[in-house]
């Protein structure tokens, strides 16, 4: 009984200053009080630097974006796949920002913003791509597209191999280890995938009920209606979207939306995607009251095609075509953003529909058009390179004067070292502060024995002083239950005769009593945490910490929500399997349930953009 009541009643709820001046010998825990609130002074102040660097960070970042352009354009050359030993001039030479296609008759001169040659690696892609993703953690929406002919590697840099990976994977991790580091916010992450074939939309992470075979008929369950807001943002209707609490969970989705892309063989490749892979990672950072909702969108374009050369026909062909209409369009949107139109022609094909509110203001796009170095693909080659010239900013920087280059290249090169140095020192800052935290979490725990102990030393061992002790645990929770403890206090440090004080029996009984009463109220406690507000089908997840986590409603009531066990992955039947969702869960004390999903009916704030067209 005895040890029950210490051992179940070490609690740290009741406030410090209430035990401190409560105690009769309240020294020892003053001791404690002084050194944690030290500790939360030095931790606020931490954060108040933190938030101050963040901000400069995230400034120069802005800054460096604009004047890099928001629309960045890389090429990547794939490497010669020619299996004959004679070495063949590449009609393709590439230097700094500058490519250069020669062949007969043609001599053709192309810049963009980087370029990657043969013998680039996924590493040097990714540390070219990487910047943006800090951009979609600010809270902007991202896009990331890889564009290019059938064959030239979009999917390997996208998806890249088991020991070669690409931007996605890359990316997802780059994500979750940003999110582990950050101490000033919580994030959480939710990922879609979905494929652009033929015109109509595709779940990829959806039950499956859709055939997984190529059809000409179209599966209407399958064709998603594009839905726009009345603030701009888009949203795919019925869409899943999954949360996603750890970097395996997410991979685990991602590697289950590739499997079920649609593929084919061609004359040029011989998986080739014959369709638009659109993978999204919702960001959701809360950073104090506010929660920010942002999009990276991971592109994977289906192939530029001449239909002849691919030797298409049927179904491969029909693809083909569609591949190459809504590439145009994307052309039309991206050139008409460069040269700030206003009318950005976004309702051309379903592929613009839905990266339109992730292309234009306060976006960052990323386009990596793939080229292949051989002689034979010279005239997609330039195809390609003409539509990389397109997405270019019109006042290029070659049209810049030498002094005005240098001005920016000077400009840039400060807010580069400004963007580093204040990472650096948030480096050592998140260090800093999560150190402290440790040090006022130890000081807390240490605390807690000791108001048990100096309780018992008090009482010389009276079992009275338990009861006392057992009490501080009833007392966590409200105002009333602490000023109960205070009373109780004072009744066992001596205020009533001691005819008053209880029997050894009535202790006994009183103990087994509050014993059993803390029960049911600790089980209500717990569940009040894991029960879900309105049924939604949120739920409350933090990226892989040990610090408090977000619980967040997705915000967008028609999307499919799922919540994810990794034995959860088999979703079967017509209607997602949320059950890791409503079942009640213990959850640590310090989450907050999330905000109740607010059904506002479509109609009202939404137009069936879909319908337009
Ligand atoms: N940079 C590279 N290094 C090594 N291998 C590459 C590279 N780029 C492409 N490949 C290889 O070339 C082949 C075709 O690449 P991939 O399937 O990525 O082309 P794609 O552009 O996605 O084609 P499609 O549009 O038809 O889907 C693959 O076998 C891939 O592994």
């Amino acid at each position: 009984m005895e040890k029950e009541a210490m051992g179940g009643h070490v609690n740290i709820m009741l406030p410090l200053e209430n035990l401190s001046s409560d105690l009769p010998n309240g020294g020892v825990v003053l001791g404690h009080d002084k050194e944690i609130s030290t500790l939360h002074e030095e931790i606020s102040a931490l954060r108040s630097r933190q938030r101050h660097l963040n901000r400069r960070r995230r400034e120069a970042l802005d800054k460096l974006i604009d004047l890099k352009g928001s629309i960045r354009v890389f090429c990547r050359v794939r490497p010669s796949i020619s299996t004959s030993n004679i070495k063949i001039k590449s009609p393709v030479t590439v230097e700094q920002e500058n490519i250069l296609v020669r062949a007969v008759g043609i001599k053709k001169d192309f810049s963009v913003d980087r370029v990657f040659d043969q013998e680039s690696t996924q590493d040097d892609v990714f540390h070219d791509v990487k910047p943006i993703l800090r951009s979609a953690l600010d809270g902007h929406n991202v896009c990331i597209l890889a564009f290019g002919q059938t064959g030239t590697g979009k999917t390997y840099t996208m998806e890249g191999t088991s020991d070669n990976l690409g931007v996605v994977p890359r990316a997802i991790q780059e994500l979750f280890s940003h999110a582990a580091q950050d101490t000033s916010s919580t994030y959480s992450f939710s990922i879609s995938m979905l494929e652009v074939y033929m015109g109509s939309l595709r779940d990829l992470l959806a039950p499956r009920q859709q055939p997984l075979f190529r059809s000409t008929e179209g599966n209407t369950t399958c064709n998603l209606s594009i839905l726009a807001t009345t603030s701009g943002s888009v949203q795919v209707e019925g869409l899943t979207d999954v949360a996603v609490p750890d970097l395996k969970k997410a991979n685990q989705w991602y590697c289950r939306g590739r499997r079920s892309r649609s593929t084919s063989w061609t004359n040029v490749n011989n998986v080739s995607s014959r369709s638009h892979c659109l993978t999204r990672i919702t960001i959701r950072r809360c950073g104090g009251v506010s929660e920010q909702v942002s999009k990276l969108w991971l592109v994977d374009l289906g192939g530029s095609e001449r239909l002849l050369k691919t030797g298409a026909s049927g179904l491969t062909m029909d693809e083909g075509k569609a591949i190459n209409l809504s590439l145009s369009a994307l052309g039309d949107v991206i050139a008409a953003l460069r040269r700030k139109r206003s009318h950005v022609p976004y309702r051309n094909s379903k592929l613009t529909q839905i990266l339109s509110d992730s292309l234009g203001d306060g976006s960052k796009v990323v386009m990596v058009v793939h080229i292949s170095p051989s002689k034979e693909d010279v005239g997609e080659t330039i195809c390609s390179l003409g539509f990389a010239k397109r997405a270019m900013l019109i006042e290029s920087s070659r049209e810049l004067s030498e002094d005005l280059k240098m001005l920016k290249r000077k400009r840039l090169a400060e807010l580069d070292k400004e963007m580093r140095d204040a990472e650096q020192e948030l480096g050592v800052l998140n260090e800093q502060i999560r150190s402290a935290e440790t040090s006022a979490a130890e000081e807390r725990k240490k605390l807690s024995p000791s108001v048990a102990c100096q309780a018992l030393s008090d009482e010389k061992g009276s079992p009275r002083s338990i009861l006392v002790s057992g009490h501080v645990d009833d007392a966590a929770d409200s105002p009333q239950a602490t000023q109960r403890a205070k009373s109780r206090m004072m009744v066992h440090h001596g205020s009533v005769p001691h005819f008053m004080s209880a029997t050894v029996c009535s202790r006994q009984r009183h103990g087994a009593a509050t014993h059993s009463a803390g029960k049911p109220r600790l089980t209500r406690s717990v569940n009040a945490y894991s029960s879900k507000p309105g049924g939604s089908q949120s739920f409350s997840h933090s990226a892989s910490k040990a610090r408090s986590s977000v619980a967040f409603s997705s915000g967008e009531p028609r999307l499919k929500y799922l919540s994810v066990k990794s034995d959860q992955i088999n979703v079967s039947s017509n209607s997602i399997d949320s059950t890791a969702a409503s079942a009640p869960r213990p959850r640590p004390r310090e989450s907050f349930v999330s905000r109740p999903v607010q059904r506002a009916p479509l109609h009202q704030h939404r137009r069936r953009m879909s319908c337009l067209t």
